[in-house]
């Protein structure tokens, strides 16, 4: 089997520039390209890529994986910003390029991951597993003073998933007596509170907090090194190419949704 070329955009950042050297150390995958602010995302400037990795900047990266899809490339997208509007758009230019029933070999994939890191992954799993049978719920994220959005996609998938499932078991509200002082009680993400730090020395964390009367369980992952992302990037472009529409969730390829 030929290997699969990739081409990074974003590829001077922080995780850009992990994921080109990633990429350049697996076995099976060819760095063709690495694409930076300004440059245009075409198929020539993908250079023969099949799948096109995006950590740019959430500003962007929605018309950068149009662009790849029109350059006939399959996207994998770690940058955050995504909002249902955005993945809808997606899922309608997925489908104008391969009407129902043309869905099989050849048809392109998108996967957007909110986070590649095995833990993270593990810990919104296990949180959506968990929220049925507490009370209450919120979220802490913690990052490195570097990161420009607030909360963290991270949480926001995390809140989803935990809303979505309080919801399916018929749970209201977490009990909240606050009158005053909303600004000191995080973001509201789906009706779940989410607490967002950012501080000298962190890399990307999360808590999840549980509560129920006489008991609490705290779910916490710890990326201490952007290494821990670089397992997960890879699974994701050997993926992504046989799994044509729109996947969000590194979940769903680890068997683990
Ligand atoms: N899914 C996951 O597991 C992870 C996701 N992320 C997310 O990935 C994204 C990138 O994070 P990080 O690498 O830390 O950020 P950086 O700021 O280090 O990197 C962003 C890169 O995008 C480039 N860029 C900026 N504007 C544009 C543009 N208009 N077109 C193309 N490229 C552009 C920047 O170039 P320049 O330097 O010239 O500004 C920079 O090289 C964030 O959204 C972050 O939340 C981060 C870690 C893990
Ligand atoms: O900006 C980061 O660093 C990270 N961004 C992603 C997010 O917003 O969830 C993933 C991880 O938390 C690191």
């Amino acid at each position: 089997m030929s290997d699969i070329k990739v081409a990074v955009l974003g590829a001077g950042g922080r995780m850009g520039s992990q994921a080109c050297a990633a990429v350049e150390g697996a076995d099976g995958l060819e760095l063709v390209a690495r694409l930076g602010r300004g440059d245009e995302v075409s198929a020539e400037t993908l250079a023969g890529a099949d799948v096109a990795v995006d950590f740019t900047v959430p500003a962007v990266t929605e018309a950068n994986v149009h662009a790849v899809l029109d350059a006939g490339a399959h996207a994998v997208v770690g940058t955050t910003g995504w909002d249902d509007a955005a993945r809808a758009r997606v899922t309608a230019h997925l489908a104008e390029l391969s009407p129902r029933g043309q869905g099989g070999s050849g048809a392109l994939g998108v996967l957007i991951a909110p986070n590649f890191g095995l833990s993270a992954v593990l810990a919104m799993t296990f949180a959506a597993k968990a929220a049925r049978y507490f009370e209450s719920a919120e979220i802490i994220e913690l990052h490195h003073p570097n990161k420009v959005d607030a909360p963290s996609g991270t949480a926001r998938h995390t809140a989803a998933a935990i809303a979505a499932a309080r919801a399916e078991a018929g749970r209201g509200s977490s009990p909240d007596a606050t009158e005053s002082g909303w600004d000191a009680r995080g973001a509201d993400v789906d009706g779940v509170r989410v607490h967002a730090v950012r501080l000298r020395g962190l890399v990307a964390h999360e808590e999840i907090l549980f509560g129920n009367a006489g008991e609490q369980l705290v779910i916490r992952q710890d990326s201490f090194d952007r290494a821990s992302f670089m397992p997960g990037v890879l699974l994701a472009v050997r993926s992504v190419v046989s799994r044509p529409g729109l996947t969000v969730g590194l979940e769903h390829v680890l068997d683990l949704s």
